[in-house]
C-alpha cells in the first residue's frame, strides 16, 4: 500500500540541498504530475491531500547535477498513487450533483421551512408598514415626484443637455459651432415636440378611456401604480421609500465577511493570510452550514478553543455554533450555525408512547440531534455509561432505553437504582430481578439482590457462550444470538439489559462493593457479545466512585451537563475533548441532552425524548400486559422467588429434600420436592415440563458450581436415565458458602 504524506504542502527545497547526497524528500501527492510540465504549484493550486510534486527539470540550467534516473533517498511512498487510492481521493473530492437539501426529506423540510418563515416575516414586516408607512410616504413625496417627471420631460423636449455647449460657443464667439449646435437643437426640440405631444395625446386617451370603461379595480390599481411611480420619483434619495426589514440576525443571510471577521477577532488568522471557503455558505436544516479553511499552521483544535469568541465575531450564542473536524485536513473546519440555540427547544414526547411493541434488535428513537434529525438507539452488543450533574435528565435518558426494552416482551430486565427513587418504581410490572436503594427493607436486602442477580448472570452468560458454540449450525449459524435463538423459550437466551442508577451507592457499598464491581466489570465486557447489556448511570464518575476500570467497558457513552471539562472526558474517553465533544459547554437549561459517543460510528448531541413519571407507568402497564399475553413474565415480576431469597437456601433447601441414603437424584425429582418443600418459592418451577423444571434447578445451583451428571434409576423394573445432582456436591458448596460467610 502506498504511504501519503501529507504533513505540509510542498515547500521549494534550496539549490544546495538537492545537491547534497542525502536529498529531502519532499511530500508527496496522490495526484501524478507531468514531468515535463513540473512546476513548483502556487498556495492557490495546493489543495490539502492533493499537492503536486517538484520535480526537478533535466533541461533546466539551475538543476544543475541532476541527472534524471539518478538515485537519491528513495522517497518513502511508492509513486504514483494506486487506482484505487486516486479513486478514493476523487471519490473524496467531488460534490454531489444535488446539494444535500435537495435529496434529503429531512433537509428539504428544513429549507421549506426556513423559506416560509423567513419570507413570511419579510411580507409581514411590509404588510404592517405598507398602510401606515409607504402609503403615506408615497402620497407626500409624489407631487415633487410629478414636478421631477415633468421638468425631466421638459429639460429633454427642449434639449437642456446641450446648453452647457451652445453658451461655451457663444463665450468663445464661434458662430459657426453656435449655428450648427442651435440647427441641432432646433431639430431635436421639433422631434420631441411632436413625441411629447403624441405621448400627451396617447397618455391622456388612455387616462380617459381608463376613466370612462375600466372597472373601478384597474382605475384603482392604475392610480395606484401611477401615484407609486411618482411616490418612488420624488422620495429623496438618502431615504428610500421601503424601509429594509430589520430583521434579527438568524433571519439575516450569514455573509463571509461575518465569518471571516469573526475568524479575525478570534485570533484565527494570520497577517497575510485569512480564511478560505472550499465551498458557498449555504443552509443546512434550521441554519447555516459554513466551511473554512484556516491558515496554514492553524488547526481544528485552534478552531476549537476559540469557540466562545467565534460565537460572539459572529454575534451569536456559544450554543448556536457547533464544530466539525474534517477528515481531509487539520486546517478544514466545518461549521454549523443555528438559527436559534437548537439545545433548549424541548425535542418532545417519546414516540413510544405511541408504540404498541418495539424490537429491541432493531434501532429504537432515543431523540433527536441538534439540527432535529432523528437519533435512533441501539444497546445491541454493547454496554452504555450515563453520566451528569443531577437534575440534567441522566434518569429519564437512561429510562427512555430501558422502556423501550420493557416494550419488548422478549428482553429480560434488570433495574436496581442505587438512590431509591420513584423514577424506577413501576419496572417492578416487568423486571426479571428489580431492586431499589441500598437499605434493607421488609426482609429483602436490594444489594443482596443485586449481588445474587449478578452472580445469576454471571453464571447465565457463561452458560451462553457455552451453550450457543454447541448449537448445531442450522440454528446458530454463525456461533452467536440471533433474533430466533434469543425468543426461543426453550432455549433460555432472551436479549437482557442490566440497568444500575446511581450505580456508585452500590460500588461503595463497604460489604459488597468490591464484588459487585468485580462482577460488573466483567459483564460490561463480556457480556453484550451474548445478548447482555449493560447500562449504568453516574453523577459521580470519579475514580474514587465509578473506577475507571468500570467505565472503560462501556463500548457507548453519554455524557449530559457536566462542570468541567475534565468530567466530560471522564464519561466521554479521554479524547473526547479534543474532537470536540465537551458536556461542560451544555447549559443548565438544556434537559435531557447529552453527547453521545460509542454507539454508532458518529458522536453528537443528543435531545433525548422524554417520557416523564406517567408516561413511563403508562408504557410499562402496556409493557406489562404484551408479556403476560406472550408468557415471558418471569422473576420478580412473575413473583418467582427473589435471587437472593434463591440463591440463599436453594442449598439448604436441596440438601434438606435429598431422602436419607440418597447419593445423587435426579433434578425433576428435586424440584417436585422443593415445591412441596416451599411451594411459596418453588411452586412455579414445579408446574413446568420436566426438562425445562431440571433446567431450572440447574441454572439455580449453577452460580455454586454446582453441574449435572446422569443418573441411571430403576422404575417398576425400567432403566431410565436423567440429569440429576450429586449429594457430595452439595455437601461441598454448602461447607465452602459457610466458611465464606465466616471469614466475613
Ligand atoms: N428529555 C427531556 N426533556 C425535557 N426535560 C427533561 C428531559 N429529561 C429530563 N428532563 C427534566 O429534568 C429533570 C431531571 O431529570 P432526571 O431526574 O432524569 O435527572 P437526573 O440527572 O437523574 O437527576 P438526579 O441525579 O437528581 O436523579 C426531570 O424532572 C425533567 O423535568
Amino acid at each position: 500500500m502506498t504511504e501519503i504524506d501529507v504533513s505540509g504542502p510542498p515547500v521549494e527545497a534550496p539549490e544546495e540541498e538537492t545537491t547534497e547526497t542525502s536529498a529531502r524528500v519532499l511530500p508527496f501527492l496522490r495526484k501524478e504530475t507531468a514531468p515535463a510540465a513540473a512546476t513548483v504549484p502556487t498556495e492557490e493550486e495546493a489543495k490539502p491531500g492533493e499537492w503536486e510534486a517538484y520535480l526537478p527539470d533535466s533541461d533546466d540550467p539551475e538543476a544543475e547535477g541532476l541527472t534524471e534516473g539518478a538515485e537519491v533517498d528513495p522517497p518513502k511512498q511508492a509513486y504514483p498513487p494506486s487506482a484505487a487510492e486516486w479513486m478514493e481521493a476523487k471519490d473524496k473530492a467531488r460534490l454531489p450533483v444535488l446539494p444535500d437539501w435537495v435529496k434529503l426529506p429531512d433537509q428539504r423540510k428544513a429549507v421549506r421551512k426556513w423559506a416560509v418563515r423567513h419570507y413570511s416575516t419579510m411580507v409581514g414586516y411590509h404588510a404592517v408598514r405598507l398602510p401606515i408607512v409607504y402609503t403615506p410616504k408615497i402620497v407626500a413625496y409624489s407631487p415633487i415626484g410629478a414636478w421631477r417627471w415633468s421638468t425631466a420631460i421638459g429639460r429633454w423636449v427642449f434639449d437642456a443637455e446641450g446648453k452647457a455647449l451652445r453658451l461655451a460657443s457663444v463665450v468663445k464667439e464661434d458662430a459657426a459651432e453656435y449655428l450648427r449646435l442651435s440647427h441641432q437643437r432646433n431639430d431635436r426640440v421639433r422631434l420631441r415636440g411632436i413625441v411629447a405631444a403624441l405621448g400627451t395625446f396617447i397618455g391622456l386617451a388612455a387616462a380617459l378611456t381608463l376613466y370612462v370603461m375600466a372597472p373601478s379595480w384597474l382605475l384603482m390599481l392604475a392610480m395606484a401604480a401611477l401615484t407609486t411611480a411618482l411616490g418612488a420619483a420624488g422620495a429623496p434619495v438618502d431615504r428610500p421609500l421601503i424601509d429594509r426589514a430589520k430583521v434579527t440576525f438568524r433571519k439575516r443571510k450569514l455573509s463571509s465577511d461575518i465569518v471571516i471577521r469573526a475568524h479575525e477577532v478570534a485570533g484565527l488568522t494570520e497577517k497575510d493570510m485569512s480564511v478560505a471557503f472550499p465551498r458557498p455558505i449555504g443552509r443546512d436544516g434550521d441554519g447555516w452550514r459554513v466551511v473554512v479553511d484556516l491558515p496554514y499552521g492553524k488547526t481544528f483544535k485552534d478552531a476549537l478553543k476559540a469557540h466562545g469568541r467565534l460565537a460572539s465575531g459572529m454575534d451569536i450564542a456559544p450554543t448556536q455554533l457547533f464544530m466539525d473536524p474534517d477528515e481531509t485536513s487539520n486546517r478544514r473546519v466545518s461549521y454549523w450555525i443555528a438559527d436559534r440555540d437548537p439545545l433548549a427547544v424541548p425535542s418532545g414526547k417519546s414516540p413510544l408512547l405511541g408504540a404498541t411493541r418495539v424490537d429491541f434488535w432493531k434501532p429504537f428513537p432515543w431523540g433527536v440531534d441538534e439540527r432535529g434529525n432523528p437519533v435512533m438507539a441501539t444497546m445491541l452488543w454493547l454496554s452504555l455509561l450515563v453520566g451528569a450533574v443531577p437534575r440534567q435528565g441522566k434518569t429519564f435518558s437512561a429510562r427512555t432505553i430501558a422502556l423501550a426494552a420493557a416494550l419488548d416482551p422478549y428482553v429480560r430486565l434488570y433495574v436496581f437504582d442505587g438512590k431509591a427513587s420513584p423514577d424506577w418504581r413501576k419496572f417492578a410490572l416487568v423486571a426479571h430481578r428489580i431492586g431499589f436503594g441500598i437499605v434493607p427493607k421488609n426482609g429483602l436486602d436490594p444489594v443482596e439482590h443485586l449481588l445474587a442477580s449478578l452472580r445469576e448472570l454471571k453464571a447465565d452468560v457463561e452458560d451462553r457462550y457455552h451453550r450457543l458454540s454447541e448449537l448445531p449450525l442450522h440454528i446458530c449459524p454463525e456461533g452467536k444470538l440471533t433474533p430466533e435463538i434469543s425468543r426461543d423459550k426453550k432455549l433460555n437466551m432472551p436479549l437482557t439489559l442490566f440497568v444500575v442508577d446511581e450505580v456508585q451507592e452500590y460500588l461503595q457499598h463497604p460489604e459488597h462493593g468490591k464484588e459487585i464491581l468485580a462482577l460488573l466489570v466483567y459483564l460490561a465486557r463480556v457480556a453484550p457479545a451474548v445478548g447482555v447489556s449493560v447500562m449504568t448511570s453516574t453523577q459521580k464518575p470519579d475514580d474514587k466512585a465509578c473506577p475507571s476500570e468500570l467505565r472503560d467497558q462501556h463500548q457507548a457513552r453519554f455524557a449530559l451537563r457536566v462542570g468541567a471539562y475534565q468530567v466530560s472526558d471522564t464519561i466521554l474517553g479521554a479524547g473526547s475533548y479534543s474532537e470536540g465533544l465537551d458536556a461542560s459547554k451544555l447549559l443548565k437549561s438544556h434537559k435531557g441532552v447529552g453527547l453521545l459517543k460509542g454507539m454508532s460510528d458518529d458522536s453528537g448531541i443528543v435531545r433525548t425524548y422524554l417520557a416523564d413519571g406517567r408516561d413511563a407507568e403508562r408504557i410499562l402497564t402496556r409493557a406489562a400486559a404484551l408479556r403476560e399475553a406472550e408468557d415471558t413474565l418471569s422473576g420478580d415480576a412473575a413473583g418467582q422467588a427473589p435471587a437472593a431469597e434463591n440463591a440463599a437456601t436453594v442449598l439448604d433447601d436441596v440438601a434438606q429434600v435429598l431422602g436419607k441414603g440418597e447419593t445423587k437424584l435426579w433434578s425433576e425429582t428435586i424440584v417436585d420436592r422443593l415445591a412441596e418443600l416451599r411451594p411459596e418459592a418453588y411452586g412455579a418451577w414445579a408446574e413446568m415440563e420436566p426438562k425445562p423444571k431440571a433446567e431450572a434447578l440447574t441454572a439455580a445451583l449453577k452460580p455454586f458450581g454446582i453441574g449435572t451428571e446422569q443418573i441411571s434409576r430403576r422404575v417398576n423394573g425400567e432403566q431410565f436415565n436423567k440429569r440429576g445432582i450429586k449429594r457430595d456436591d452439595i455437601t461441598k458448596a454448602i461447607t465452602e458458602r459457610n466458611k465464606k460467610r465466616d471469614a466475613g
